[in-house]
Order: structure tokens, then C-alpha cells, then sequence
């Protein structure tokens, strides 16, 4: 039984795919700090949180059988994920499921500056008839500053452009055309601060953004601009804002979000042009559904020892890659079970050569699942895609790569060879209708097999009556055979036989089977 932990108010209607798993045991526990976090973390296999709860290294060193951390939001600040990859531990996160709600909230923030809704709501219901002091400005006309034109940034154009905004963005990462299907115009980040009336954030925080509206950024910006925070707190120096604030310089600003969280007072609380909400971006019914079923997803997939599509701490395969390599990654994984379980003794180097249409595409991580699918031999599910290159590097595996894109008889083939001091094996692998995995070579010998459960292979001379006799001793101890499979490259010959069990044939039946005439090994596999 897999027990994952739940923390931080993560919907349970949207957990449903785990709590509804037989094989699952889900904990919800809503407040966690790091010491109790610490105390318990050592009996989950999964651990699922939103902003609040901090995975600390510390934390992570008590994760005895920790797999995955499944992020029900998009920004994983509060995940040491260097310290996770380091331990085998995927970081998963939920991206797209919140895009609208923080979209939607950061015109919500932008509007209640323009107009001071806030501050003129509160003094209304304080009793106070004002209408003089909360004289707004009107969005329509100008100009918008989006830094950060990912996932959410595109919504809020869309919105902004829908308020005939004008609309800049910095964002060096993302390709010219994006911004122009947008209708969006990138500039250098000097020349938006410098244009912007409204500028909003839509980074992630990171080494490399923390602090990157600090006091040399509110000089160059237009007086009387106004600032959206949505994103994260840190990017943003709260003490040049609180100055830059005061000075007049800034008009307004709004925060979603803070350096230091949870936060109950704060110099910036005092202003009366500063509006604030205590982190509720993605605080919408529709989001939180979202994000919770993506990530129960994933963590039943990593459980379960499938590719997690959103891990962060994987390799990056662009998004057009992923739907044509994904398909293969169970085949490349079975092909480097098959060839470990065929080689006796140490591995020194795995050789992944890729023929056909599949050569043209990024196969990094389609090596990562064949070396998985190596290693797991002996070190079972403690392996996964991310530890798997790192464990492959300390036991001095060597991963070489060919490619070439002619390929005769396949649409593709992966063939996988295995070398170790003794001798070196090779399977060879195609997809059926595009994702039924079959192993269609095995050391030159041409097979059609399914690569699935337990696996009779039986090198043998190709003589009269083998068959026969195995199936007699595989038959006297009720064991089922679901297929068989014979490969020989001349008659007479040297052969191979692949025969599916419905169950593992016992030691002493593989000693009795190696014993009858003409068979040369035989060995149980389990794929
Ligand atoms: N307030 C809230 O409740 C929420 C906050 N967020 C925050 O919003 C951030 C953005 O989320 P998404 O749009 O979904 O992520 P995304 O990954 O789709 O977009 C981020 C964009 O920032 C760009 N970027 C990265 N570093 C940059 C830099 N140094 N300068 C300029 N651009 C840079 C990237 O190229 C990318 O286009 C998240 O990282 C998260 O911290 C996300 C959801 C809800
Ligand atoms: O998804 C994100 O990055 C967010 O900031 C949302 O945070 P939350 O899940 O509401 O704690």
C-alpha cells in the first residue's frame, strides 16, 4: 500500500484518482510545520502540498521512501528541488490548471488600483460618504508592462488587450512569433520600465529573479506608474517599493504575494495606495479542481513507476518533442530490462541506437528510460527517471548513442545492447499501431514477443523434440504458457525460445530444464 500525504488544503474532490485507489492510503493533514513535517515525512511514499508548506533539505534527509512531491500549483520555490533530484525524489508540478484564476485576479488587482475599490469600499462601510479622494484612472490607452509572457502573462494580455491596453513584455526566453500572435511587442526590460504605466510580474522566483525590481529599477520607471505582483514576493525589493511608494515616484501597487509568507504586518500595509490579498492567485473552485487532479495523476503515475509528464526536475524536452518520443519510453524501458536480465556480471556500457523517424527527435530521455529499465534489474523501484543517469554515472555505466534515420524493415527501432565483461547482449524494439511495445530482435535473432511478465529465454540447438520436452517439464508444475516464440537464423542451427509464463517457473525446473539435450542456458526474465 502506497501512503501519500497531503498538506495545505489541496481539494480532495480533485485527489479523487488517489483516494479512490486501491492500492493508495491518502493522510490529509492541512497544517504542517517543518518540524512535524520532519517527524512524519518518513512514512509516505508521496507528499503533495500548495505554497504554504516548506520541503526543506532537512525535511528531505528524513524521506525514507519518499518518490515523488507533487506540487498542486505551478511555482515550486518552496521545494528544495536540488536536494530532491539529488535523493532520486521527483518534483511534479500542476501547470496550467491555475493560468485563468491568477490571470484573472492580477486585472482584478490592476483594476481595484485604477479605480481604489479597496480603500473605497472599506471607507463606504466605515460610514464615510468620500467621493473626493478616490479619483481613478482609466486603463484604456495605456501602457502595459507584462514581465514574465508564459502561461499566465498570454491571459493577462488577452484581458488587457480586451481594455484597449497598450501592450510590452520582457520575457527573453520565449521566440519572437509567440509574441506576435499575441499582438504583444517585446522590448529590453529597461525600455518597459521606462514605457510602462502598469507593469505586472509573471516570473517564477529564482536566484536569478529575486530582487529583480529593486531601487536601480524604480529610478527608471515613469513617474506615477503603478505595480502588479502576482507572481512571487522576492522578486520585488519590498523596502525600494515601500520608498519608491512614499516618494510618490510609484502611484500604487498590488500584492498577491510576499517575501516573507504568511505575513500579518508589514510596513507596506500602512500605505493607503498599496492594495494587498494574501495569496489567493489560483484561490479559485475551477483551479484548485485542476491543479489536484493533474498532480493526483502524477503521483499515482510515479507510484506506479510511470513517466511523470510534469516533472521539474527532469531533462526539458520542448513540448512538440514530448507527444512523439513519450509513446516509446515504456518500449526503451522494457528493452533495457530485457538485455540487463540476458547479461551475467557488471555492466560497463549501454549502447541505444535509434533507426527510423524517431532519430530525428530529441532522445535524451528515452535513454533515461532505457537506462532505468537497466538498473531496475537490481535495484528494482528505488529507480526512477530522475535518479536514473546519475546512479547509471556512479557505477561507471557508460551510455553511448547512435543514430540513423534510414530504417529498411521498421517505421522505428530502438535496439538496445548491454556490455559486460562476459559477453554483451542485444534486444531490438518497435511500437505496434504506434504504442503496443515489441521486442522484434534479440541478439540477431528475429522474435515477435510481447514484453510483458515472466519470460522463459532459452538459447538451444535447433533440433527435434526441445519443445516438446520443456513444455512437459513447464507443464508438470501447473504452469501456464501464454505464448511461445522460436528464433533461428538457419535450420539446424543455433536457436533462441521465448516462452511467456503465467507464473515464475521454480529453480529446480530451470536446472532440469537446462539439463535436457541441445539446450545450451536458459534463464527467467522478468519484464
Ligand atoms: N499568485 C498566485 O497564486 C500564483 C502565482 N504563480 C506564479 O506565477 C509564475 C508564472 O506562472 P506561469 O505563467 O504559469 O509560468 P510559465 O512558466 O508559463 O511562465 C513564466 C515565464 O517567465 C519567463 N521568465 C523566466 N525567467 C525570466 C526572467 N528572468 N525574465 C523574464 N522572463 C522570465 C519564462 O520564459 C516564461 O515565459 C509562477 O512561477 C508562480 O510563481 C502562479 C500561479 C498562481
Ligand atoms: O501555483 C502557484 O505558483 C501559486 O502561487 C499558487 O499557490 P497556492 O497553491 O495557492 O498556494
Amino acid at each position: 500500500m502506497y501512503r501519500v500525504l497531503v498538506t495545505d488544503g489541496v481539494s480532495p474532490e480533485g485527489l479523487k484518482a488517489l483516494t479512490e485507489a486501491p492500492d493508495v492510503e491518502v493522510d490529509f493533514r492541512p497544517t504542517l510545520n517543518e518540524e512535524e513535517l520532519k517527524e512524519i515525512i518518513g512514512e509516505y511514499d508521496a507528499l503533495i502540498v500548495r505554497s504554504a508548506t516548506k520541503v526543506t533539505a532537512a525535511v528531505l534527509e528524513k524521506a525514507r521512501r519518499l518518490k515523488i512531491i507533487g506540487r498542486a500549483g505551478v511555482g515550486v520555490d518552496n521545494i528544495d528541488v536540488k536536494a530532491a533530484t539529488a535523493k532520486g525524489i521527483i518534483v511534479a508540478n500542476a501547470p496550467g490548471g491555475n493560468t485563468v484564476a491568477a490571470a484573472e485576479h492580477t486585472i482584478g488587482l490592476m483594476l481595484s488600483l485604477a479605480r481604489n475599490i479597496p480603500e473605497a469600499c472599506a471607507r463606504t462601510k466605515s460610514g464615510v460618504w468620500d467621493r473626493k479622494s478616490f479619483m481613478g484612472v482609466e486603463l484604456r490607452g495605456k501602457v502595459l508592462g507584462i514581465i514574465g509572457l508564459g502561461r499566465i502573462g498570454s491571459e493577462v494580455a488577452k484581458r488587457a488587450q480586451a481594455m484597449e491596453m497598450k501592450i510590452i513584455a520582457y520575457d527573453p526566453y520565449i521566440p519572437e512569433e509567440r509574441a506576435r500572435d499575441l499582438r504583444v511587442k517585446l522590448v529590453p526590460l529597461d525600455t518597459l520600465l521606462q514605457e510602462a504605466d502598469f507593469i505586472t510580474i509573471h516570473i517564477p522566483l529564482s536566484k536569478e529573479t529575486y530582487h529583480l525590481i529593486d531601487r536601480e529599477a524604480f529610478v527608471k520607471m515613469k513617474p506615477g506608474v503603478r505595480l502588479i505582483n502576482c507572481a512571487r514576493g522576492g522578486i520585488v525589493d519590498e523596502e525600494a517599493l515601500y520608498e519608491a511608494l512614499k516618494e510618490g515616484k510609484v502611484a500604487g501597487a498590488a500584492l498577491d504575494v510576499f517575501e516573507k509568507e504568511p505575513v500579518t504586518s508589514h510596513p507596506l500595509f500602512s500605505l493607503p495606495n498599496v492594495v494587498v490579498t494574501p495569496h489567493l492567485g489560483a484561490s479559485t473552485v475551477e483551479a484548485q479542481l485542476a491543479v489536484a487532479e493533474v498532480i493526483a495523476q502524477e503521483v499515482l503515475t510515479a507510484l506506479r513507476g510511470g513517466f511523470v509528464r510534469h516533472a521539474v526536475n527532469l531533462p526539458y524536452l520542448r513540448p512538440e518533442v514530448l507527444p512523439v518520443v513519450g509513446p516509446f519510453l515504456p518500449l526503451a524501458e522494457k528493452l533495457g530490462l530485457f538485455a540487463a536480465q540476458l547479461v551475467s556480471g557488471r555492466i560497463n556500457q549501454v549502447e541505444v541506437n535509434y533507426s527510423g523517424e524517431i532519430a530525428r527527435y530529441d532522445t535524451s530521455l528515452l535513454n533515461t528510460a532505457v537506462l532505468k529499465g537497466v538498473l531496475s534489474v537490481a535495484l528494482q523501484d528505488t529507480i526512477n527517471y530522475v535518479n536514473a543517469p546519475e546512479v547509471a554515472k556512479q557505477r561507471g555505466i557508460k551510455v553511448k548513442e547512435t543514430k540513423q534515420e534510414r530504417e529498411e524493415e521498421y517505421v522505428n527501432l530502438i535496439s538496445v545492447k548491454v556490455e559486460a565483461p562476459e559477453g554483451e547482449h542485444t534486444v531490438a524494439g518497435t511500437l505496434v499501431r504506434g504504442k503496443e511495445p515489441r521486442v522484434v530482435e534479440i541478439d540477431g535473432y528475429r522474435v515477435d514477443a510481447v514484453p510483458e511478465g515472466y519470460v522463459l529465454f532459452i538459447p538451444h540447438l535447433d533440433r527435434p523434440r526441445i519443445i516438446g520436452r520443456i513444455g512437459t517439464l513447464i507443464g508438470a508444475h501447473d504452469i501456464n504458457i501464454a505464448a511461445m516464440q522460436v528464433g533461428r537464423k538457419e535450420i539446424g542451427g543455433k536457436a533462441i525460445m521465448l516462452l511467456s509464463v503465467d507464473s515464475p517457473v521454480p529453480e529446480e525446473t530451470l536446472r532440469e530444464i537446462a539439463k535436457v539435450e541441445n539446450v545450451l542456458d536458459v534463464k527467467m526474465l522478468y519484464l
